[in-house]
């Protein structure tokens, strides 16, 4: 068992690994919360269908090591210094790797890729989709890992007689660093991680044998599902410059989040708008199950006992901006969308649907494509910016709706990070939208935050959550601004784009 007092007064920092969807990143925050230092990695994505996103696990890999020797060497920080690693990833990506060899025997397939619609289709024509929902708190959706690895045992040629022999792991991200920073002696995940798989009873905390045979996935495969705040394990020296440093902390990356903004009491919420929007609000030790839509997921197990989260996933958020400026050229950088959007007072009438992937909560919906609505010969390349600026604030009011509808409680402020928070137009569009005050904290990596807390605490480098409570500042707050029957205008225009969008389907 490892010691939490093992030489803990040379430790200065906690190191936090965010693995996501579109770069890998490695931040040293020190005692008091703050960013020492963070180094950040691109990596390759790949389309090898329309529709496919996948990831080489083997560049994650190799980008997570890039972010660790650059965020050492540029800041000439000791590893001795460092009392733990925690961990965090983008969710639902599944990787299949050989044991004995260590290779994946297929690429990462992504939380966004649709390859495993068809599955999903046929596992509900089978009528499984009540005991999911029951078992779970998810849908059968292409979204979560459980039919991605089905898809990967049934077309890689002889991965089924393998996973049979027990050759095989399975991991989401966090399994699969975990795995390679420990020289392959842990094969762990935690609760939050294990409750995006489709394959894990989130009520009894356990792989569901149910839910295997479905999928035909053997639990040979699985990884140890434990505490979001504990040590798994150490690095090999190899790895982390000659030390042994303790991997302490895992958490899906909304879920590191949501403890990285100190969202610890029942009905506390936080929306993170990077590639996608995804909000997170803590029910405690209640799992609500929704009637509207969203997903029950666990938020993390810490100190013998778990706590729930209500979520609303949005798969086009921030992307949508990135798609006016690489796709239609609108734009020179995501940040300049602010200037065109105030350059008008509003999209006169204007409403663009980005459903480029379908639409998740509440809709949820694989097949509907983005739309645009209310062109007139007037309108202008601000309005259109501007109208896709709106749409992530109304998708979150969605949310929010079904949230507030299957918990009962009505949110009193809204905790937001994420690429996007830093464009003030969309953040005051948003509270006025949603009739909620928006708070951005002074930290916008809170991911990594969050990630770096559950380390922390794990090794008694932080001591308790009020601790870390206490740390957490408010850079911005965002006043409602907006008349409510302007408001209720503006929403019902959406309302109607997104049903004139789900009634268009060429498939
Ligand atoms: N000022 C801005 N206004 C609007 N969107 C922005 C702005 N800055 C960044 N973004 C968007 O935020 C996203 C990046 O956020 P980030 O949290 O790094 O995403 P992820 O973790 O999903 O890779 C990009 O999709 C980008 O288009
Ligand atoms: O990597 P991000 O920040 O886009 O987050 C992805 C989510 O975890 C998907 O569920």
């Amino acid at each position: 068992m490892y010691k939490k007092e093992r030489t803990f007064m040379e430790k200065k920092y906690v190191m936090a690994l965010d693995q996501g969807t579109t770069s890998s990143r490695a931040i040293l925050f020190n005692k008091q919360g703050e960013i020492v230092t963070a180094a950040q990695r691109e990596f390759q994505q790949y389309f090898p269908n329309p529709g496919w996103v996948e990831h080489n696990a083997h560049e994650i890999w190799g980008s997570i090591l890039a972010v660790i020797a650059e965020v050492l060497s540029s800041s000439n920080i000791n590893p001795k210094e460092i009392a733990s690693i925690g961990i965090t990833n983008q969710r639902e990506t599944a990787v299949v790797w050989d044991k004995n060899t260590g290779n994946p025997i297929y690429n990462a397939i992504v939380w966004q890729s649709r390859q495993t619609a068809d599955i999903c289709e046929e596992l509900k024509s089978q009528g499984y989709s009540d005991m999911v929902r029951n078992k779970t708190g998810l849908l059968i959706d292409a979204y979560f890992s459980g039919t991605k690895v089905k898809w990967i045992l049934d077309h890689v040629e002889g991965a089924r007689e393998k996973a049979k022999n027990g050759d095989l792991l399975f991991g989401t991200i966090d399994t699969w660093l975990i795995w390679r920073l420990t020289g392959g002696k842990a094969h762990v995940t935690d609760y939050s991680n294990a409750s995006r798989t489709l394959m894990y009873n989130i009520y009894e905390q356990r792989w569901d044998e149910e839910l295997l045979e479905m999928l035909g996935v053997p639990h040979t495969m699985l990884p140890e599902v434990r505490p979001s705040s504990e040590v798994y394990g150490e690095t090999v020296e190899y790895h982390f410059f000659g030390e042994r440093v303790p991997i302490s902390g895992a958490a899906g990356d909304q879920q590191a989040a949501l403890f990285g903004q100190a969202c610890y009491e029942s009905g506390m919420a936080k929306n993170t708008y990077g590639t996608g929007c995804f909000m997170l609000m803590n029910t405690g030790e209640t799992a609500v199950r929704s009637e509207h839509g969203l997903l029950t997921t666990l938020a993390w197990g810490i100190d013998g006992k778990v706590e729930y989260a209500l979520e609303g996933s949005i798969f086009v958020a921030g992307s949508a901006i990135q798609w006016l400026r690489d796709g239609l050229r609108m734009l020179k950088s995501a940040a300049d969308s602010e200037q065109y959007a105030t350059r008008v007072e509003s999209t006169d009438g204007v409403y663009m649907v980005p459903a480029f992937v379908g639409l998740g909560t509440p809709y949820w919906d694989s097949d509907v494509r983005g739309a645009i609505f209310g062109l007139t010969r007037g309108t202008q390349k601000e309005h259109f910016i501007r109208a896709t600026l709106e749409s992530l604030a109304y998708q979150t009011k969605d949310v929010l709706s079904a949230m507030e509808a299957d918990s009962g409680i009505e949110l009193k402020t809204l905790r937001v990070d994420g690429g996007a928070v830093k464009n003030d137009f969309l953040m005051q569009f948003q509270s006025d939208i949603l009739g909620v005050p928006v708070e951005r904290p002074t930290i916008n990596e809170t991911t990594a935050l969050g990630a770096a807390y559950l380390a922390g605490l794990a090794v008694g480098f932080w001591k308790s959550r009020d601790e870390i409570a206490s740390k957490w500042r408010i850079e911005k707050r965002f006043e409602v601004q907006m008349q409510e029957d302007e408001r209720a205008r503006l929403y019902a225009g959406w309302k109607k784009a997104v049903e004139a969008t789900m009634g268009f389907k060429l498939k």
